[in-house]
């Protein structure tokens, strides 16, 4: 196998090439190669621990293996427990990784595949510390970067391949389209394509949503990203950006494994890479050459956005347009399906969203001034099943992180998944109760669906206005129910919490009357009931239709 690299943290356990290492890369060690040690012990090593700190554990917590520990002040000091075990495997079964290093050992986790650590941190505290700091946290972005002076590396480079001077004038040139006045710029369109959506829709057939969602997706990004306007260009280079993040995203798990077919993948994303960069930099120069005052996509905005130094270049601009289409569409047709699929499942929130939906009171905010009934709904679904899983830091320079000096290079990954499990955060944390929202009051450290600090997601308010203006259209003349016995699991892959078999949907057109049966949850099978408590229900329950 030649040139591979790493594409996410647990890749970090190849050796990277050494002529595809960024300048900006702090030096990653290689250790044990992919596909041994398929078995993890968990044994006490002793790290370089010279002084307590507040967020040491206690044997006694980390023995205890709680699922809701959490740093306390403590002391003597004792060994942090490290889990040994292969990178590989470990990135086999992401989710269930996740969940076993935070059962077995609390809020700090430490995993060692030969001279390779990575750090799983679980506790706010320990993401305060370290997504609050982006000179000492560098990101590290988990697609295949490519060879330098490569098209893949230059269409990789966006915001969320930045660090430092670069990152920060760069955050600021790519703000402005994010901002609330651009954002109600996009909702007539938003809303038209959620009508457009709807109207492809059949009474009683049964989809997947999932991919619905996606394509749904693609159509809303490209148009907001690269064409108001011109939706047919805009689509034709969303339906581009998409096939080359899927190409990406192939690589997500299996960059891991020794596949056989890993270098023939590699030069396909490769040489798709350079068609795409020629398409983004047509329209690019399509833009300079005939500016529109009027139009207010993203591009346009960005086109004409002037700084100090004058504005981006054409490389910056491609590189930031294909990460800006990447770090939107799946994760917001992820949040959409999960959305759907726990509505769909709680029958009485999905009554009382409906009739709000009906007589317009959905997106009122509460009287207490807390959040409206449909942002509490997407909220709660975004604690319970956050579309991005996990991220990741690596250290910029030697750092203390609680109980473990951390190497320069070493990389640390943060997990909502996890840490919006706490019972530290809220009671029952594995049901799904958006009225929670009108009291629930967490730090940014605390939920973090959209990540926290200088680097949280641009685009947060943006996914948030796709979901607030297209659910009530989506949901208003149609019940969403989930295929009895269907079976829904969750994965991790690519950094997101997909549903790996999709989510089959049976859509039953509805008349404008309201009642008990309206909707019903069905019996489903599949592991996602491992993370979200789900209502008992007789293998026989079928949705009734409403007379
Ligand atoms: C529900 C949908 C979305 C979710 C769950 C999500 C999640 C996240 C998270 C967790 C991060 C932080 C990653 C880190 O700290 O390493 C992030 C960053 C980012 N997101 Fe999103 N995102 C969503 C939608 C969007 C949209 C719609 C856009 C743009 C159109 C976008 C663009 C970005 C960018 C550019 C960054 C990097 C910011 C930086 O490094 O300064 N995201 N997103």
């Amino acid at each position: 196998m030649s040139s591979r690299e790493p594409s996410c943290p647990f890749s970090q356990a190849m050796k990277k090439p050494l002529g595809e290492l960024g300048s900006a890369d702090p030096p990653i060690s290689a250790s044990s190669p992919p596909g041994q040690l398929p078995a993890t012990q968990t044994s006490v090593t002793q790290p370089s621990v010279t002084q307590p700190s507040v967020t040491q554990l206690s044997a006694k917590q980390s023995a205890s293996n709680s699922a809701t520990a959490a740093p306390t002040a403590v002391s003597p000091v004792v060994a942090p427990p490290v889990t040994h075990g292969s990178l590989v495997e470990l990135s086999r079964d992401l989710l269930g990784g996740l969940r076993g290093l935070h059962a077995q050992h609390g809020p700090i986790a430490a995993f060692q595949d030969g001279d390779q650590r990575v750090l799983f941190l679980f506790d706010p505290e320990y993401n305060r510390q370290v997504l609050s700091d982006a000179q000492t946290f560098h990101a590290h972005f988990f697609a295949l970067r490519g060879p330098k002076r490569s098209s893949q590396r230059r269409v990789t480079c966006g915001l969320l391949a930045m660090n430092g001077e670069q990152h920060k004038r760069n955050r600021r040139m790519v703000k402005e389209p994010f901002g609330p006045r651009a954002i109600e710029g996009y909702r007539q369109t938003i809303a038209e394509l959620a009508a457009d959506e709807v109207a492809t829709w059949h009474d009683g057939e049964c989809v997947d949503f999932n991919e619905r969602m996606i394509r749904y997706m693609l159509k809303v990004t490209s148009r907001i990203l690269f064409g108001l306007d011109e939706p047919a260009l805009a689509y034709e280079l969303g339906e581009q950006i998409a096939h080359w993040v899927a190409l990406n995203n192939d690589f997500g798990v299996h960059a891991l494994a020794p596949l056989e077919n890993f270098d023939a993948g590699y030069q396909e994303l490769l040489s798709f890479a350079q068609e795409l960069e020629a398409n983004v930099l047509k329209l690019i120069h399509h833009r300079r050459d005939n500016p529109n005052p009027a139009a207010n996509d993203v591009l346009s905005i960005l086109v004409g956005s002037l700084d100090a130094q004058g504005g981006l270049s054409d490389e910056e601009l491609v590189g930031q347009c294909c990460v800006l289409f990447a770090a939107a569409h799946m994760t917001t047709a992820h949040s959409f399906s999960w959305t759907a699929f726990l509505l769909a499942q709680h029958p009485s929130v999905m009554q009382t969203l409906w009739e709000a939906i009906h007589d317009g009171t959905a997106d009122e905010p509460h009287p207490t001034g807390a959040p409206s009934l449909l942002e509490r709904v997407i909220k709660e679904s975004m604690r319970v099943l956050p579309a991005s899983a996990y991220s990741q830091r690596i250290a910029a320079e030697p750092v203390r992180v609680g109980p473990f000096e951390v190497q320069r290079g070493e990389p640390l990954v943060f997990t909502p998944l996890i840490t919006h499990r706490l019972a530290s955060l809220c009671d029952d944390p594995q049901r799904f109760d958006p009225d929670r929202w009108v009291t629930l009051k967490p730090t940014a450290y605390q939920y973090h669906p959209f990540g926290a600090g200088p680097r949280r997601c641009i685009g947060g308010p943006l996914a948030m206005e796709v979901l607030r203006t297209s659910l009530p259209i989506f949901l208003r003349d149609w019940r969403l129910s989930v295929q009895p016995g269907a079976r829904i699991d969750a994965e991790v892959k690519s950094t997101m919490l997909n549903p790996k078999r999709g989510v089959p949907m049976v859509f039953d057109r509805h008349p404008q009357t309201t009642g008990e049966g309206r909707f019903i949850a069905t019996a489903i099978e599949g592991n996602v009931a491992e993370l979200v408590d789900l209502i008992e229900v007789p293998a026989t329950n079928l949705p009734r239709k409403p007379r």
